[in-house]
Parts: structure tokens; sequence; C-alpha cells
């Protein structure tokens, strides 16, 4: 009888613990450090996201070929991850699986100082191109926020600003995309998204971007270094940083001017990459190309699930190649010592 007594009152003690414990981390994550402008609360809390390929029946489509689409291009990595090319997919096909899902797309921007003069283009070319049909919600991080230009969004598409410090240094500009990228998905986004772009501003799209390009993590090959023998891509050659890759080793370089993929596992990403730059910082070296070697660094080892070709970051001054059927996005032409803060 008096057995009975100690278990129910230890389980009782134990339960009233828990619920404690469970309201203490809800009001926890709850609790942004961001200064969010404006919000549009329509995104709402989501399920976990069924990543079944369901499809739709009856619905005709060209049969799928037996020869690989393209003759050109590698259309696949060593182990095997698709490498996004014009041809090597059917967008109705990708449509009809990837709409009735009904996914949240996030996009983020990161719009500093002069910056905010390449947002209009971006924001306008980015609704006639990305992710039309599918739910977009940007988030623009911006020092200038009476600046940002008032572009007319599509159906499902919205936008958050919020406000950031900027810096002296755009060095430190671009690398602190990492953790702030990181605290957004950790506050917010990792209940409110299926999967997040992190996307230069001074770009602009050209071609289609759609649901192609969703995956477990994405990577894009860097338009510049595509072909180049692996002791020359300008990975960070100093054993003393920790985004040091040796000569024999890599497998492409990637562009950190698109980062994607599933909200988890682009938490996983910055939140890594954020942990090395800060050891970097704190033995005061800062890589050769700033979070774009660490980000080469993760890929090394943590592969990309599936890789964009070049048509999904190119450059406004590269003549194009004979296998770039389409550029659907650009690096636009930009003085650096004007628009940066420092040279
Ligand atoms: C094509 C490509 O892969 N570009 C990468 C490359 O140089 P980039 O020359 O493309 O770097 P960048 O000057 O465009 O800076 C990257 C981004 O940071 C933001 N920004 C930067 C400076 C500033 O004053 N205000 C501001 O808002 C803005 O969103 C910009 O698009 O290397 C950088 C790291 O060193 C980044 O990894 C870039 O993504
Ligand atoms: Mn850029």
């Amino acid at each position: 009888m008096r057995h009975n007594f100690y278990l129910l009152f230890a389980i009782f003690a134990i339960a009233l613990l828990g619920i404690v414990s469970f309201r203490f981390t809800f009001t926890w994550l709850s609790s942004g450090e961001n200064d969010v402008l404006e919000s549009n609360p329509s995104v709402g809390k989501k399920q976990k996201m069924n990543t079944d390929l369901r499809f739709p029946e009856g619905l005709k489509y060209n049969q799928p070929g037996v020869t690989n689409s393209r003759s050109d291009v590698a259309t696949l990595t060593p182990w095997l991850a698709p490498i996004v090319w014009e041809g090597t997919f059917d967008l109705s096909v990708i449509d009809a699986i990837y709409l009735q899902k009904n996914v949240t797309i996030a996009a983020t921007v990161f719009v500093l100082g002069k910056y905010v003069r390449f947002l209009k283009d971006f924001l306008e070319s980015a609704e006639q191109n990305f992710m039309v049909g599918y739910r977009v919600h940007y988030f623009l991080f911006t020092d200038r926020p009476d600046e940002v230009p008032i572009v007319t969004l599509g159906a499902g598409h919205q936008l958050t600003k919020i406000k950031t410090a900027s810096s002296n240094r755009w060095q430190e500009i671009t690398l602190r995309r990492m953790e702030m990228i990181e605290k957004l998905i950790e506050q917010q986004l990792i209940n409110e998204a299926d999967y997040i772009f992190s996307l230069d501003v001074d770009t602009k799209f050209y071609g289609h971007w759609g649901a192609e390009t969703l995956a477990d993590i994405i990577a894009v090959l860097h338009p510049g270094y595509f072909g180049t023998p692996r002791p020359q891509f300008p990975y960070e050659r100093r054993p003393e940083s920790v985004a040091f890759i040796p000569p024999e080793e890599g497998d492409y370089y990637y562009g950190g001017a698109v980062i994607g993929g599933r909200t988890d596992n682009v938490l996983k990403l910055t939140k890594t990459c954020r942990i090395q730059l800060d050891i970097d910082r704190a033995n005061k070296i800062e890589a050769a190309w700033q979070e774009e070697s660490h980000l080469n660094k993760y890929f090394l080892y943590n592969k990309p699930t599936k890789v964009l070709s070049p048509e999904y970051l190119w450059q406004d001054f590269k003549p194009k190649t004979s296998n770039m059927k389409v550029i659907r996005f650009s690096q636009v032409i930009k003085n650096y010592a004007e628009v940066r803060p420092n040279p």
C-alpha cells in the first residue's frame, strides 16, 4: 500500500517536470531576436512534409528515354546525385509531383548598404521566373528597409523585411549570412518552410527556376570553374584554416551565391559553417573566399544530393558556351569599388 503511494507520487512529479520543461523550450523558441518589420502569418505552422513522389492518375507525358538526353555534359555526380541541366527533366512531371505537395519555399536575400540598388531587378525577375505557382516567402535582411522597392508579388508569395545591421567590411557581410540564416531557421522557419534558398542579390533571373531544383541539400556549380582541374580550384589552401582542402581533394567548385535544400538540412549546413567560421576567427584567419570556402569544405564531406548546373548561376560578363541551352540566374556586372564598403 505504502509502496503504491510512493510510486504514484513519483509518476506525478515526473509528469509535472515534463510539462514545465516543455513550456520552457516553447517560450524560448518563440522569442525571436530578429526585428521583424513586416510579417504575414498566412504561412502558418507546417506539418512534416511527405517525401513520397506521389503522382496524379491519368496525366499524359512523354515516355522517358533510354539513352542519356545530354551527351555534352555530365548529368550525374560520382555519388549519383543529378546535375540539373536543361533537357534532363520534364517539367510537367516535376510539377505534377511537387504542386500537390503544397510546399512552402523560403528565400533569404541580404540587401546591405549600396546593394539595395540590385533589389528591384532581382525581385521583379524572381517574380517572373522563380518558383512561380509555389508558395514563396522572401526574407530580406536589410539595413535600408525604407528603400526596399514596392514589387507586386504573385499569388502565394510574400515578403518579410528583417532589420539587420550592415558592416564596414564586405567580407563580414557575406560570411555572416551563415549565422543569420541559421538563426532564422531555428527561430522560425523550421516550423514554417519545407525548403529554403539563400540567393545573392546582385543577380537577375533570365529563365525558369522551379521545383526541379528541390532536394534534401543542393549546391551550384560556379560558372568560373566548370571543368577546371581540381588543384586550381580557389579552395582555401592554408592548413591553418578549417576550410583547408588539399590539392588532391575536391569534386567541384561550388558558388556561394546559391545554397538550398530542406530546411533542416540547410540548418545543419549553416550551423556547421558558422561554427567553422568562428574557429577561424578565433585563430585570426579568414578563408580565401569567406563562407564560400567553408561551404566547399562542407560539401566535400557532406555531398549535395542535387547539383545545379551553371544555368543556375551564370555571370553576365561571360559569353554563353554551347552547353548552356538557357541562362536562368546570373550575376550582374557591378563596379566593386563603387558598391562595396571596402576594397
Ligand atoms: C557568384 C558567387 O558565388 N558569388 C560569391 C562570391 O563573390 P561575390 O562577388 O558574388 O560577392 P558579393 O559582393 O555579391 O556578396 C555576396 C552577397 O552579400 C550581400 N552583400 C555583400 C556586400 C555588401 O556590401 N552588401 C550586401 O548586401 C549581397 O546579398 C551579395 O549578393 O564570394 C562571396 C564570398 O566572398 C560569396 O560567397 C558570393 O556568394
Ligand atoms: Mn554576388
